[in-house]
């Protein structure tokens, strides 16, 4: 079964509902996401609602592959996106990328 639901920190509600982050990269254990299919999404933090996503695509990367095409569409700098990757997910190489639009 693919993942239908998906967290992001609350720091990052105002970038995704504006249209201005439009990927996120997670490790192995959030992969399992299908393409085209809908998760609901809420913050971390309190587990609150804020919107839906359709899924558009799950990617393998490499830390070390991360480009300022990637950083672009997290709406940062590259140095920040590796910043916030290495906080969130210390020491790990093979990560994911996955793409998706904003629905309603
Ligand atoms: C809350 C939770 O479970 N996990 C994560 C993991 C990642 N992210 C964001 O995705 C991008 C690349 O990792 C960056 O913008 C991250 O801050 C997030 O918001 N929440």
């Amino acid at each position: 079964m693919s993942l239908s639901k998906i967290t992001f920190f609350e720091r990052f509600e105002a970038d995704i509902l504006s249209g201005k982050k439009t990927i996120t990269i997670r490790d192995e254990a959030e992969k399992d996401y299908a393409p085209n299919s809908v998760v609901q999404v809420s913050t971390y933090e309190n587990d609150r609602w804020f919107c839906a996503l359709k899924i558009q695509s799950v990617d393998a990367i490499a830390f070390s592959q991360l480009s300022e095409f990637h950083a672009q569409q997290e709406n940062m700098t590259l140095p920040e996106l590796k910043n916030v990757i290495q906080e969130i997910y210390p020491d790990v190489e093979r990560l994911y990328v996955i793409s998706y639009e904003l629905i309603g």
